[in-house]
C-alpha cells in the first residue's frame, strides 16, 4: 500500500499496490516544492513504472514505508530550515543508526533563493544525512533557484531514468525513531484558525506611489497564540472578478477533479493560482498543444534556460493573459486545471504584540493593483483582505512561528532596519518591549520615498520615542533630495555608536527588501564592524537575523 497525495497535499489517496518502484516525497513551505514533485510525477509515471508521491511527513506517518528508490524535493525556509512538512523526517533521518539505508538508492532536488546565505540548506542537510545513512547517491543532487523550472526540468526527466534503473532497495525502512519525531514537533505548527479584519487603515498618505495598510485581524478560535517576530499565513480565495472572467471564458461548468464534481467557480474561487504564472504553465501547455507555435517558442526557451526571454515574456501577464495570449482559450477547463498550481497562501509579519494588543494580530500590507491592456490587476492578498474589510466574513489563517527572529532578553540593546513594510516586525518588537516595560534600548532605521507620504506609523513612532522606548529612529527618505539616500546610509553616519550597541551585546536585525536592501545593509554593516568575518561571528551567535523577501 502506498501513499499518493492529490496536489494539495491535503488529501492523501491510499492505494494498493506493492512498494512503488520510485517514492517522490517533498518538503514545501508555500506549494512550490510540491508542485515541482507533483509535475516529476506526472511525468515519471508514463513509462508504467509505478510512482508514489507524498509529502515527507505525510510519508513517515503512513502505515506502510516500503522503499525501493526515493527522490527527495525539498525548499529550504525561514533562513537555512526545514519546510514545516519536511521537519519531522528531518528528525527521523538524525536519529537513525548508521547504515540504517544502507544501500537505497536516491536523489535529492533542492530548490531556494540564492539570496538567502544558507541556500538550499534543507536538501543539502537531507543529502548529506541518507549518505550519512549509507543510502547510495544515484544522481548528484541539483540546486534550483527561484526559477526552479528552468533547472528542475533539465535534471529531473534524465535522474529519474538513472533512479529506475538503479537495483531496488529490498530492505524496510526502519521504524525506529517515528515516534520520537513526532514526539518533539509542535503538533500544532498546521493549525488553522478563522480570523476576521475588525479594523483597518490606510497607511499611505494621497500622493504616495505605494498602498501600504494597516489591518487588524481578530481570531475567531481559542487557542490562537503568537510571539514578536512570527508571520502568519493568510489562506486568500481569488478575486471575485477575477473568477468571472475566467468563467466568461470556460464556461460556468461542472468539472472533476480527483474523482468530485465540482462547479469550476468553486475550484477557480478557492483553489488553483490565477494570478502569478510559473514557467511551469508553458511546459503543461506545451504537452496539451504540442502542435501551437507560440506555445513552442517559449517551451524552447524553458528547455534551453534562456530565462530573461521567458521572464520578459511572461512579465506582467496574468494565467488568463497567457492562455488568450497564445490562443489556448480552447484548452479543456479540466486540462487547464492540471497543470496550475494550488493556490499560494500569503505570509505577513505580524505587525503586534501578543501582550500590548488584546490578542488582535496587525498586517502591514502592500498592495498590488494596475491596469494594463484593458484589464484590472490586483494581487490576490490586495482584494482579498480589502473584502473581508468590508464584509467583515472570517478566511482562515495560520501561525508561522519564527526561529531566529526573536527578541534577546529585555535588557539587551536591540537595532532594526526595516525600511518599507519590512517595518512591521519591529513594530510588533517596540509595542511589546513597551508593553512588558523591558529595560533594553531599541533604535529603528526606516526609510521610504517621501516623507510626506510613506512615513508608515509616524505617530506611533513619535509616541514611542517621546515615551523613551524608542532610544533612537534614523530615518532615509530617498526621493526628498536631489541625492538618493538609504537606510545603509544612515547605519555608515553613525558607525562609532553603532560599534558601541553592538560591544555591549546588542543584537542586530534586518527585514524587508533581499534583492537591494539587505545586500546593502549587510554591506554597510560588514563596513563599519570590521569586515564580513565580524557579521558573520554575529550571524553564528544568532545576534544578525534578517527576514527578508
Ligand atoms: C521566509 C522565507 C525564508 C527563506 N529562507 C530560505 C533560505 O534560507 N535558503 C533558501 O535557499 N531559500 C529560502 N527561501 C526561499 C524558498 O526556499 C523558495 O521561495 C522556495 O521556492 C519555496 O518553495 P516552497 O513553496 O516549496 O516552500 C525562503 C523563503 C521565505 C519566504
Amino acid at each position: 500500500m502506498s501513499i499518493i497525495t492529490d496536489l494539495h497535499g491535503e488529501r492523501p489517496i491510499v492505494t494498493d499496490m506493492d512498494a512503488p518502484d520510485l517514492t517522490i516525497l517533498y518538503g514545501s513551505q508555500t506549494g512550490n516544492a510540491e508542485y515541482l514533485a507533483y509535475q516529476i510525477h506526472g511525468a515519471s509515471e508514463k513509462n508504467g513504472d509505478t510512482v508514489a508521491l507524498a509529502s515527507l511527513e505525510e510519508w513517515l506517518h503512513s502505515d506502510d514505508r516500503a522503499l525501493r528508490r526515493l527522490l527527495v524535493v525539498t525548499s529550504t525556509h525561514d533562513n537555512g530550515h526545514m519546510p514545516d512538512n519536511a521537519a519531522e523526517f528531518w528528525e527521523w533521518i538524525q536519529s537513525l543508526e548508521p547504515g540504517a539505508l544502507a544501500g537505497m538508492p536516491y536523489a535529492v532536488l533542492s530548490i531556494g533563493d540564492s539570496m538567502y546565505d544558507d541556500f538550499c540548506k534543507a536538501g543539502h542537510d537531507i543529502d548529506g544525512r541518507l549518505h550519512e545513512l549509507g543510502a547510495v547517491r544515484v544522481v548528484e543532487g541539483v540546486d534550483c533557484d527561484i526559477d526552479f523550472e528552468f533547472t528542475a526540468t533539465k535534471w529531473a526527466k534524465p535522474a529519474v531514468a538513472d533512479l529506475l534503473a538503479a537495483d531496488p532497495w529490498t530492505a524496510d525502512a526502519p521504524t525506529a525513531g517515528v515516534e520520537a519525531g513526532m514526539a518533539e514537533s509542535t503538533g500544532d505548527s498546521d493549525r488553522r484558525y478563522l480570523a476576521r479584519v475588525s479594523a483597518s487603515q490606510n497607511l499611505s498618505k494621497p500622493g504616495s506611489a505605494k498602498e501600504v495598510v494597516h489591518y487588524e485581524l481578530t481570531v475567531d478560535d481559542g487557542g490562537f497564540a503568537y510571539e514578536p517576530g512570527d508571520s502568519i499565513s493568510v489562506f486568500v480565495t481569488n478575486p471575485p472578478r477575477l473568477v468571472e472572467e475566467w468563467i466568461a471564458v470556460f464556461g460556468d461548468v461542472d468539472v472533476t477533479r480527483q474523482d468530485a464534481t465540482r462547479p469550476l467557480r468553486e475550484v477557480l474561487a478557492a483553489e488553483v493560482e490565477l494570478r502569478l504564472v510559473h514557467p511551469g504553465l508553458i511546459a503543461g501547455l506545451a504537452r496539451l498543444r504540442p502542435d501551437n507555435r507560440a506555445v513552442a517558442r517559449l517551451a524552447q526557451m524553458l528547455q534551453t534556460g534562456d530565462r530573461d526571454g521567458l521572464e520578459e515574456w511572461l512579465w506582467g501577464r496574468d494565467v488568463l493573459d497567457v492562455l488568450t495570449d497564445l490562443d489556448c482559450r480552447d484548452v479543456p477547463a479540466e486540462d487547464v486545471l492540471d497543470i496550475l498550481r494550488p493556490l499560494q497562501h500569503r505570509d505577513y509579519s505580524i505587525a503586534s504584540s501578543p501582550v500590548g494588543d488584546d490578542g488582535r494580530v496587525h498586517l502591514t500590507v502592500n498592495g498590488v493593483r494596475y491596469d494594463a491592456g484593458g484589464r484590472s490587476y490586483a494581487g490576490a492578498a490586495t482584494s482579498f483582505l480589502r473584502e473581508r474589510a468590508v464584509d467583515g466574513s472570517p478566511f482562515e489563517v495560520r501561525r508561522v512561528p519564527a526561529h531566529e527572529f526573536r527578541l534577546p532578553a529585555a535588557d539587551v540593546p536591540v537595532i532594526m532596519v526595516g525600511p518599507g513594510v519590512g517595518v512591521a516586525p519591529f513594530r510588533a518588537f517596540l509595542r511589546h518591549r513597551d508593553a512588558v516595560g523591558a529595560g533594553g534600548r531599541n533604535w529603528l532605521f526606516f526609510g521610504d520615498q517621501h516623507r510626506a507620504y510613506d512615513f508608515l506609523y509616524e505617530d506611533e513612532f513619535a509616541d514611542l520615542s517621546r515615551r523613551g522606548t524608542l532610544t533612537h529612529l534614523d530615518l532615509a527618505f530617498s526621493r526628498d533630495q536631489a541625492d538618493k539616500h538609504y537606510v545603509q546610509d544612515e547605519i555608515r553616519r553613525s558607525a562609532d555608536e553603532l560599534r558601541d550597541w553592538v560591544a555591549q551585546g546588542g543584537y542586530i536585525y534586518v527585514c524587508g527588501d533581499k534583492v537591494h536592501m539587505a545586500p546593502d545593509v549587510d554591506r554597510a554593516f560588514a563596513d563599519i564592524l570590521g569586515g564580513d568575518a565580524a557579521v558573520d561571528e554575529l550571524k553564528v551567535q544568532g545576534r544578525y537575523v534578517k527576514d527578508v523577501y
